[in-house]
């Protein structure tokens, strides 16, 4: 079993704290970044700039000095387990490894981008989450690793389970120019994906958020209305939408967060292009491709959606309707 897998078990309440924004952050996330950045530190030559979504701030307060200890341990534990770095960490040296490369991204230059554990609500509740890595060059995503460790290998027939038989964990990955592929998560042969090809919406079928705090489920049942799609809507947490829409388990990505939300593109930038890489395109509502060479946020027109080239035509037209239809009622309050 994973180091992940095993934390994901038995995390407890200790291990989960709540961020400035009221969202969960768990020894996890910290973990995870912790060892990624670490592994990249050790590959990548020169300077090294990594947009990530934590950082040690909050471990730095009082109250925080019992999740900093399980955060070393765990880190210790992982690099022992794992045997490739004879190092170990103190806490200090966690602290600051957290922060190792922190960056603000932006137009130029090169810039990895991680969330250590994307989707931690789906994480604590046992579901599905991502460890997403992209690298930006010069503002474009050119690289997009994503690791879904609870994800079916193969496709989803049951959201939140497994097929019977079906090996579980998907790690996709995407360079810019050269597709997309999907392999097990010890190691099998890569195979190249593609979004599917369904052309009409009456046999599509659309991923969005689990949480409906992140994404407005009344709109994105509108938009599938106005498409005629008859599925009921498959709702997974994380980056894993894009990957299972990147291999065809579905044909269209909807995301509209409640006002004022602002998108990082750490939630994107991995997803984003395992999904352009096979076949698929990824829009904000208005029809725009996604800048991520803004620094740490996505600048868009609210709502990001994703799907093949057949359908984008009516998808968009469907998501402009529904949201003209949604602010009409809303004047009329
Ligand atoms: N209030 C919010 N609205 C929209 N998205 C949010 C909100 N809070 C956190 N997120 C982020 O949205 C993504 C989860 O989306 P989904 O609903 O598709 O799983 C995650 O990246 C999550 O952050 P995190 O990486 O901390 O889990
Ligand atoms: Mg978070
Ligand atoms: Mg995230
Ligand atoms: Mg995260």
């Amino acid at each position: 079993m994973g180091e992940e897998e095993t934390v994901q078990q038995n995390i407890v309440h200790s291990g989960i704290q709540s961020k400035a924004d009221k969202s969960p952050v768990t020894v996890a996330d910290y973990g995870s970044q912790i060892l990624v950045s670490l592994a990249l530190m050790m590959e990548v030559s020169g300077p090294f700039s990594l947009v990530a979504e934590e950082d040690s701030e909050e471990l730095r307060k009082d109250g925080a000095e019992e999740i900093l200890e399980e955060i070393t341990d765990l880190v210790n534990e992982t690099l022992v387990d794992d045997g490739s770095y004879s190092m170990s960490f103190s806490k200090e040296g966690i602290l600051s490894a957290i922060d190792n490369g922190k960056s603000e991204g932006g137009p130029t230059g090169q810039h990895w981008v991680l969330d250590p554990i994307d989707g931690t609500k789906g994480f604590v509740r046992g579901d599905q989450y991502a460890i997403a890595l992209a690298l930006l060059d010069e503002g474009k995503v050119v690289l997009g690793v994503l690791a879904c460790p609870n994800l079916p290998l193969s496709s989803i027939s049951n959201p939140n389970g497994s097929s019977s038989g079906d090996r579980i964990g998907a790690l996709f990955s995407a360079t810019i120019g050269c597709g997309a592929e999907v392999e097990s998560l010890d190691g099998s042969p890569p195979q190249k994906i593609s979004v599917c090809s369904i052309d009409n919406p009456v046999n599509a079928s659309f991923f969005e958020s689990y949480e409906s705090a992140h994404s407005m489920h009344d709109l994105t049942s509108s938009i599938a209305e106005k498409l005629g799609v008859q599925a009921p809507p498959v709702r997974i947490d994380s980056q894993a939408k894009y990957g299972a829409l990147a291999r065809g388990d579905g044909a269209i990505y909807l995301r509209f967060p409640h006002k004022g939300y602002r998108e990082k593109i750490w939630d994107h930038a991995a997803g984003s292009i395992v999904v352009t890489e096979a076949g698929g395109i990824v829009t904000d509502a208005a029809g725009n491709n996604l800048d991520f060479s803004q620094g740490r946020f996505l600048d868009l027109d609210t709502g990001i959606i994703a799907t093949n080239t057949q359908l984008m035509p009516s998808l968009l037209k469907a998501v402009q309707d529904a949201i003209k239809e949604k602010n009409h009622a809303a004047s009329l309050l």
